[in-house]
């Protein structure tokens, strides 16, 4: 290894909401990195390039290169973040907790991201607005009822963790396909009280060096 840690490189797209969770990781950390763009739908989708297709063979975005190693993936990515650098940390202490906080993750993570992804909303067409507010509703509901079991200030207690890396940038696609939020309140507090921290407010999609000038805060 170099004396001088090479900085960390990632590969973002401001609204894409798995490099958000990334980018706020990140900034809780107070890691410093480097930020290449690749836009998911200008010439086709600049993550079908053979330069970005040898680095993430899945073609997603974020992908980072760190510490020697190029990681895709943006938990598996998170979780490298709290094992290398674990201050602040983003899992409770408790194992009930850390549970929870990994169940409510993977919720969001798995069970309802993929569902209103770029990739399978191409698929779906006209329907797709449709699409994404079925999954995102009612991928919701039940989220809505495990919080009012393990939230305090935020999604597990009163520590930002990992559950609410992947929350906020959730509920800002769950805007963007104009879901009505009026039955999650729960959500909808935990949301706004997450983007209060600068760190939230610094890694947001409207603050990238990728946002366009219309989507700029
Ligand atoms: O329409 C675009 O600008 C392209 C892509 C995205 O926003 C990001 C996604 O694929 C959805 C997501 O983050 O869940």
């Amino acid at each position: 290894m170099s004396a001088v840690a090479a900085k960390p490189i990632l590969y973002s797209y401001f609204r894409s909401s798995c490099s958000w969770r990334v980018r706020i990781a990140l900034a809780l950390k107070g890691i410093s990195y480097d930020l290449v763009p690749v836009n998911l739908v200008k010439d086709g989708g600049q993550q079908f390039s053979a330069e970005f297709k040898a680095l993430n063979p899945m073609k997603q975005v974020p992908a980072l290169k760190i510490d020697g190693i190029t990681l895709s993936q943006s938990l598996a990515i998170i979780h490298y973040l709290e094992e290398t650098r674990p201050n602040p940390s983003l899992l409770p202490q408790d194992p009930k907790k850390r549970a929870q906080v990994r169940m409510i993750a993977d919720h969001i993570v798995s069970g309802i991201q993929p569902l209103q992804n770029l990739g399978v909303l191409k698929q779906i067409g006209e329907r797709k607005m449709e699409w994404a507010q079925n999954y995102i509703s009612s991928g919701f509901q039940a989220l809505e009822q495990i919080l009012q079991h393990t939230a305090g200030r935020y999604c597990v207690g009163d520590e930002v963790s990992m559950a609410d890396l992947c929350l906020v940038p959730q509920v800002a696609n769950a805007e963007r396909f104009k879901v009505d939020m009026g039955p999650y309140p729960t959500i909808t507090r935990i949301n706004k009280a997450l983007l209060e921290l600068e760190a939230f407010k610094v890694s947001h999609p409207c603050r990238q060096p990728d946002t366009p000038a219309e989507l700029r805060a």
